[in-house]
Parts: structure tokens; C-alpha cells; sequence
């Protein structure tokens, strides 16, 4: 009788199934969406039908091939695909070239933007804004669940699915923290977000799941402000430095936060946000509330 062999699907049928493969010749460049020290994330259209009815992908790439930076990127791939939550955005898959040397990381695509694009746009009032606040402890919660140390949490790293939901949107300085440790140093790299940086972060490079919550204090001064630029965590540091001395340097910035120096609440913030919004940038770590503790707040107040 006859041996029916049975027929392996080549690997261009199995990649086909695989809806987090992601083949370069069907992404279609639109426009980039953003530009960072390393790389930058892209509008692309995938559409292998050729139609134009594609489906819009945010793409994110390295500029630049080198080892030690290529390492921390698939990790950071690694990590994107390994979380689910309402709150951060969605991982869809891959696309590599020149025999896997290239890997493009795909997300979902928000086309609604970040906070500091959406927020100056509408005049929410400030239940919603506390609702955004609250959503984005409940993803920070999550990625501390998972022991990760986001470590560049801001209104620009937010992204809007739609007036309901906001989602962490890049992971593209977070950690891992090994069990039973707490912090994690790093050699520090040009362009830090200083001003959202905690004390002990500033002093001594030392990132942990408490700094995250300073970086969250300050994410919610943005979001109260509505991301006005005229009152952006920079422009009001220099502000409040113009009357201390010259030039802002890390250094003078560092003094002042040591010596209780605060940004500044919006002066139509309830009491309790206010409070809130000081024990995220208390000068002892440890009497930072954590994300568990900032969420069960933003819920009382939204009652
Ligand atoms: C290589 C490193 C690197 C490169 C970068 F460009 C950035 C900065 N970049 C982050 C991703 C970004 C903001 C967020 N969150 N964004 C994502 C979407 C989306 N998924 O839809 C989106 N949408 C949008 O703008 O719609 C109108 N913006 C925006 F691109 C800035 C950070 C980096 O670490």
C-alpha cells in the first residue's frame, strides 16, 4: 500500500498563522509619532492585501545597531510581551530583518496620543482627570506585580485609547528588580528626565518601585495642569530657580528638592489631592504610598 507522507506547512504558511509575525515588505510608512535617544516609534500601515485597508501599527525601532543596546532592547521586547493589562498598551508582535540582526518591535496604535497632546485640547474636569490618575496606578500596579521598574513615568508615556482609558504607553528605560533587592542603579545616559526624577535618583542613580511613585507625583501635577506647557515640571523648576540663582544645574536642582523645594499644586486641587500629590515626592522613599495604596485614595475621591 501507499505511505501517506504527511505535508509539513512551509515556514511561510506557519509564519502566516502566527498574527505576531509581521512581515517588512507589508508595512507601509505613514509618519513618525516619535523620536527618542536610542530610536523612534512609527505610524506604519500593515497591509499585506495590498488594499489599503490595512491595519494601523505604532513600530518602534533602534536607530542604530550596537550589542550593549540591543541587549536591553530585546529585552525590552520581551518584557512588553509578557504584560496584559487594561492600562498598558498592547504588544502585537514582531518584525525582523537581515536574519532576525533587526527586530521592530509592533504595538497597538493609539491614534488619540499622549496626555500632553490630548489633555490641553479638552477642558476636563478634574473627576476625570482623577479617573486618568487613578487608571495609570492600576498599570503601574501591575508592572510592580511583576516586579518592574518603569523608571520614565510621565503625561508624554501615557497614551489615550478614548475619554475613558489611558494606557502606560513605553517601556523604554523600565527594569527588572531581582527578588530581595530594592533598587537599581544605573550609569546614567544623556538626555534623563531629571525633573521627574526622585531624590535618591538624582543623588545616587538609585531606581526602585518608590522612585516610580515620585515620577507618578509628578505625572499627576501634569495631568492637573492639563499639560499646559507654560506650567510643564521643567519650565516651572526654572521658574522657581530663577530666584534662587543663574544657571539650573542638577546639582542646584538637588539642593533645593533637599531643602523641601516642591512643584507647585494647582491651586483649584481638593486638599486630598494635594496631600496626595506631597507624599509621592516625600524625601524618605519608604513614606511614599505605593500604587495598591494611591488607587483604593483616587477611589474615595471619586466617590
Ligand atoms: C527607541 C526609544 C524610544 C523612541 C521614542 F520615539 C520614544 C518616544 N515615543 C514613545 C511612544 C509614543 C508616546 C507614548 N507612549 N507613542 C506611542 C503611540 C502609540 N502606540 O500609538 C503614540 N501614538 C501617537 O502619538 O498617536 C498620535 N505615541 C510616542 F511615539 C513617543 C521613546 C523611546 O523610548
Amino acid at each position: 500500500g501507499f505511505v501517506i507522507q504527511s505535508v509539513m506547512p512551509s515556514s511561510e504558511a506557519s509564519a502566516n498563522t502566527d498574527p505576531t509575525v509581521f512581515h517588512k515588505r507589508y508595512l507601509k510608512q505613514v509618519r513618525i509619532l516619535g523620536e527618542g535617544h536610542f530610536g523612534k516609534v512609527t505610524l506604519y500601515l500593515y497591509d499585506p492585501a495590498n488594499d489599503g485597508k490595512g491595519e494601523q501599527v505604532a513600530v518602534k525601532s533602534l536607530k542604530q545597531e550596537n550589542d550593549k543596546i540591543s541587549d536591553g532592547w530585546m529585552k525590552e521586547i520581551e518584557i512588553l510581551k509578557s504584560l496584559y493589562h487594561s492600562n498598558i498598551v498592547k504588544y502585537k508582535g514582531c518584525c525582523t530583518e537581515l536574519g532576525g540582526q533587526v527586530v521592530q518591535l509592533i504595538m497597538e496604535y493609539l491614534p488619540l496620543g499622549s496626555l500632553k497632546d490630548y489633555l490641553p485640547k479638552r477642558n476636563l474636569p478634574l473627576s476625570h482627570c482623577l479617573m486618568f490618575a487613578q487608571q495609570i496606578c492600576q498599570g503601574m500596579n501591575y508592572l510592580h506585580s511583576k516586579r518592574y521598574v518603569h523608571r520614565d513615568l510621565a503625561a508624554r508615556n501615557v497614551l489615550v485609547e478614548n475619554d475613558s482609558l489611558v494606557k502606560i504607553g513605553d517601556f523604554g528605560l523600565t527594569k527588572y528588580i531581582p527578588e530581595g533587592e530594592i533598587y537599581y542603579r544605573v550609569r546614567e545616559d544623556g538626555d534623563s528626565p531629571v525633573f521627574w526624577y526622585a531624590i535618591e535618583c538624582l543623588k545616587e542613580s538609585k531606581f526602585s518601585f518608590s522612585s516610580d511613585v515620585w515620577s507618578f507625583g509628578v505625572t499627576l501635577y501634569e495631568i492637573l495642569t492639563r499639560c499646559d506647557r507654560r506650567q510643564s515640571p521643567p519650565d516651572k523648576f526654572f521658574e522657581m530657580m530663577k530666584e534662587a540663582q543663574g544657571q539650573m544645574t542638577v546639582v542646584i536642582l538637588i539642593k533645593l528638592l533637599e531643602q523641601g523645594l516642591r512643584l507647585p499644586c494647582p491651586k483649584d486641587s481638593p486638599h486630598e489631592v494635594k496631600i496626595l500629590m506631597e507624599r509621592c515626592w516625600s524625601a524618605d522613599p519608604s513614606e511614599r504610598p505605593d500604587f495598591e495604596s494611591l488607587i483604593k485614595k483616587f477611589q474615595s475621591l471619586r466617590q
